[in-house]
């Protein structure tokens, strides 16, 4: 058997395994990496390795056994030192080394983005103690929100409305932070009307967009996501610019999820992912080419077509309340019965834990508030039953 490509898959949750499943229908061989057996993208992929991502000496070890034509980080939280390594030595990372640096810290994509491409963002100060919290927050101003620099799904982030809460907000930052380096970034609360996410593609072809997906968080983890999210021209254009001039700068063929807060007709940027974006799972169901193939296609140096909307759409979270391994999902049946545009990814997480996402609903309708509402009933539907 030839392949078109050797891909080794640095993470393998549920947006791997779909982004392996359309890796693999354009003839590519997948090694799906991960640090627990039986990860879902493990499930579809032609091999496996299970080791921690951060582990530099392993991560090396598994490009080495494999000689990949790429290396496709699927999480943020992986030894980029290596993967900067690894790529001075002629291995491909996606998009590049440098974007999967910048981006696992808050602190350095912030910074590009706000002192070196002087785009508009919250205010904010970085701080690595309880002192220089206060400090900067008197920067910011109340609210503000305190981050790990190193951190993701919300993880060790609180919303601080009184100076007396800043102490706690360090702490519990410190507490819930990747890394061994106690540093956070205190940014101003911004009070947007909406939220979005803009997948970004950067290809041999230049750079497109789909269009803009809306979302709703809770403790800084989406719980549904939209497409399209009804914005302002002068927005989308700001939006747009700002994904633009990001993505040209960090490099490299593949989607970023760029993520705006829109207020009125400004746009404010917030981070990014390079690589598929967990909101834009609602894309399976919305678009001809999901966020997935769109990855596969520009890693691969294939053509990126006009990206086309079949229609509103919306995807709604399925999450676990406890942990747990023995487990059985029911209501399938009558998930899928809320509509004949409705559809159901479950990710075959082997473990549950409280609020782990361990599936998704889809919905396609004629508006947006109707797919809303039938991929939120769909996902309800579905239950987790343990035993
Ligand atoms: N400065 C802010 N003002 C208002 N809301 C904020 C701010 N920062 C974060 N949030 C809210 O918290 C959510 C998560 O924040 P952010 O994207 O920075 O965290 P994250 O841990 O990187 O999450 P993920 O990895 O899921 O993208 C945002 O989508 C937004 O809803
Ligand atoms: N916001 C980032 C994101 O959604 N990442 C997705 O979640 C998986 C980890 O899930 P787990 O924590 O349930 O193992 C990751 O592997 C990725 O697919
Ligand atoms: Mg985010």
């Amino acid at each position: 058997m030839t392949f078109t490509a050797k891909i080794l898959l640095l993470g393998s949750g549920e947006l791997g395994r779909e982004f392996t499943i359309s890796a693999k229908r354009l003839g590519a061989c997948v090694i799906a990496c991960d640090s627990y057996e039986g990860a879902p993208a493990m499930q579809v992929a032609d091999a496996a390795e299970v080791f921690p991502m951060l582990d530099g000496e392993r991560l090396r070890a598994a490009v080495e056994k494999h000689r990949p034509d790429f290396v496709v980080p699927e999480i943020e939280a992986i030894r980029t030192e290596a993967l900067v390594e690894l790529e001075g030595e002629g291995w491909h990372v996606v998009p590049t080394a440098r974007a999967a640096a910048m981006t696992m810290n808050r602190d350095a994509i912030r910074s590009l983005a706000a002192e070196q491409l002087g785009l508009r963002t919250s205010r904010y100060r970085f701080a690595e103690s309880l002192d220089e919290v206060i400090a900067a927050a008197g920067h910011t101003g109340l609210p503000c929100v305190v981050k790990p620099v190193m951190s993701s799904s919300g993880k060790g982030q609180s919303t601080v409305r009184g100076e007396d809460e800043l102490a706690a907000a360090w702490t519990y930052a410190v507490a819930n932070m990747r890394g061994d380096r106690p540093r956070v970034i205190v940014e101003q609360f911004v009070d947007f009307d909406y939220e979005i996410t803009l997948l970004t593609v950067r290809s041999r072809g230049g750079v497109s967009f789909c269009p803009p997906i809306g979302h709703r968080q809770e403790h800084g983890d989406y719980r549904e996501s939209w497409q399209p999210m009804a914005m302002s021209p002068a927005a989308l254009a700001e939006a747009q610019a700002m994904a633009r001039a990001v993505v040209d700068d960090l490099g490299g063929y593949g989607i970023f999820g760029v993520e705006f807060f829109i207020k009125g007709d400004e746009a404010i940027f917030s981070e990014l992912s390079p690589r598929p974006h967990d909101t834009g799972m609602v894309t399976s169901i919305s678009q001809d080419l999901s966020e997935f193939d769109l990855h596969a296609r520009a890693i691969l140096g294939l053509p990126i077509p006009e990206i086309a909307l079949r229609g509103p759409s919306a995807s709604a979270v399925i999450l676990a309340d406890r942990d747990a391994t023995a487990f059985r999902f029911e209501g399938l049946a009558d998930a899928l019965a809320t509509g004949p545009q409705v559809d159901v990814r479950i990710f075959g997480k082997p473990a549950t834990r409280p609020n782990r996402r361990m599936g998704v609903a889809l919905a396609r309708a004629e508006s947006v508030e109707a797919a809303r509402a039938l991929a939120s009933e769909a996902a309800r539907r579905v239950r987790i039953v343990y035993s």
